[in-house]
């Protein structure tokens, strides 16, 4: 699916938060959203999943207007894992990552053979497939992070929205997340990522959009864009941009400005 933000605009109390920006992502690319502390990346993430409506400019979905796409139809094909997941309900891991499934079935049908199915491997797919048991608020930050993951997976959407989804994550299960993540571009998924992990964008993203006080500074391949020209001043650091000695993707060490 094709995701075509134009000139959204958003503010809130008279700030503007979100001041013109266009972001596509387009089927089987990965794209990281990238930019400091505050500079509006989770606010864009939750326009684009028609959780806020933009002041200004429009989402378009397939070329469709998200305003014109019904909740149900729309959760079929996005989906969002946020930051902080307020799902601190007494569930446990199984029945949240079933919850997924809520945008596929009928409205009083019970869970189908197939919608087990696809829950489990969800969880499965996340390395997450012990905790099935577990209730949700007896979890890690890490444990959640990635059942909350699996739940998106669960609802198989054409285009996943990621919160810094690595951000609770020890290095091996960013590996393991970020290369499911891949792995789910590749097979024709969009997915827009919010990153902090600049190192993390360069491996895995095709894209990325450099956001700084809800403007886009910058957008393109990330060799184009992780540049200390364009980095530095951004995020007020000192960039020396090194190789990957085995893929060739840049490698970013900061020292202060
Ligand atoms: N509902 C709101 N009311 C007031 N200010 C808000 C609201 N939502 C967002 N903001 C402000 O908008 C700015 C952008 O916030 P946002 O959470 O989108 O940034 P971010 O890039 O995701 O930051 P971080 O990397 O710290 O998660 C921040 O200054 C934030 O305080």
């Amino acid at each position: 699916m094709s995701l075509d933000a134009q000139g959204l605009g958003w503010s809130v109390a008279g700030r503007l938060i979100i001041d013109d920006i266009e972001v596509r992502v387009g089927p089987g690319t990965l794209t990281g959203l990238l930019g400091p502390n505050g500079s509006g990346k989770s606010t864009l993430l939750r326009l684009v999943a028609g959780i806020t409506s933009p002041d200004a400019g429009r989402v378009l979905l397939d070329g469709t207007d998200l305003r014109g796409i019904g909740r149900r139809e729309r959760a079929q094909r996005v989906a969002l894992v946020e930051q902080e997941s307020s799902t601190d309900l007494p569930l446990t891991v199984h029945d949240a990552v079933l919850l997924g499934r809520t945008p596929h079935r009928s409205r009083w049908a019970g869970d189908s053979e197939q919608d087990l199915a696809v829950a489990a491997e969800a969880l499965a797919s996340v390395g997450a497939a012990d905790l099935a048991g577990r209730r949700l608020d007896t979890l890690s930050g890490g444990e959640r992070q990635r059942v909350h993951l699996a739940r998106a997976l669960a609802q198989q959407p054409r285009l996943l929205l990621l919160d810094e989804p690595t951000n609770h994550l020890d290095v091996n299960a960013q590996l393991v997340t970020l290369g499911l993540v891949r792995t789910l571009a590749d097979a024709g998924t969009g997915v827009l990522a919010a990153l902090h992990d600049l190192n993390l964008a360069a491996a895995y993203c095709d894209e990325v959009v450099l956001l700084s006080a809800g403007r886009v500074v910058a957008a393109g391949p990330p060799e184009q864009v992780l540049v200390p020209e364009v980095v530095d001043p951004v995020y007020g650091v000192s960039t020396t941009v090194l190789r990957h000695p085995g893929t060739g993707r840049p490698i970013l060490a900061f020292d202060p400005a």
